[in-house]
């Protein structure tokens, strides 16, 4: 599960979760897009249906990457750990693992029930520059990649202050915030 705001999803999202699939036991990635994470308030968050369009927009062709709205129909903000729950329930023959960037580690012990969620799930870190706190857990794996400092931080002002993004998402994301003039 890789859980995000995706406000706009990027290539390093897309490569975070090809590297994951494929170094680890995952057999597939499901992007979680969450109406709104319990530590941020951004001014610029997109509606969820656009963030999601603009997810499923860069998944399309990818047979073991799957977008959800599962967050849509819960109550906000977004609490991963009830996230988990319900979908566990949901697919009772699945298991589920976390996929995070390192920088999700720093404010980790925060998280609802994160015990619970390191016990009965357990979490994939993808390093990110300047933002890898250790944490020793035995249900918590690093995978060893390439850092990339890319973020949708960047993007949004790159948009923003009229600048290419071109090769930071994939073009059909590009085209559908161009032809919407979002973050503008
Ligand atoms: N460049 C990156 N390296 C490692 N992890 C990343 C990177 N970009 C995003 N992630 C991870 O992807 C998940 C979803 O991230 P999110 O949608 O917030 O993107 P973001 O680029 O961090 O956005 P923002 O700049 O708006 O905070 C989080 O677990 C985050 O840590
Ligand atoms: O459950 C929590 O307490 C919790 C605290 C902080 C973040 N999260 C989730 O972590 C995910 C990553 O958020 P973001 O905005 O960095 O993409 C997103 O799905 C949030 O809802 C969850």
């Amino acid at each position: 599960m890789f859980f995000g705001s995706f406000n706009p999803i990027h290539i390093g999202h897309l490569i975070i979760a090809n590297i994951m699939q494929d170094q680890t036991d995952l057999d597939e990635v499901w992007f979680v897009v969450s109406p709104q994470n319990p530590f941020k308030k951004q001014q610029s968050l997109l509606h969820e249906f656009d963030r999601l369009r603009m997810v499923e927009l860069a998944i399309a062709d990818h047979f073991h990457f799957r977008a959800t709205d599962v967050e849509f129909h819960m109550p906000r903000p977004s609490y991963t750990i009830d996230t988990l729950t319900l979908l566990s329930e949901k697919f009772p023959n699945h298991t589920f693992k976390l996929i995070v960037g390192g920088d999700n580690l720093t404010h980790f012990h925060k998280w609802k029930n994160h015990e619970v969620i390191l016990a009965e799930y357990g979490l994939y870190v993808y390093p990110r520059p300047g933002e890898n706190p250790s944490f020793d857990h035995p249900n918590v794996h690093f995978v060893e990649a390439p850092l990339m400092d890319i973020s949708a931080t960047f993007i949004r002002n790159a948009v923003k202050t009229g600048h290419s993004v071109k090769y930071l998402l994939p073009d059909a994301v590009e085209g559908y915030i161009m032809d919407r003039k979002l973050f503008v």
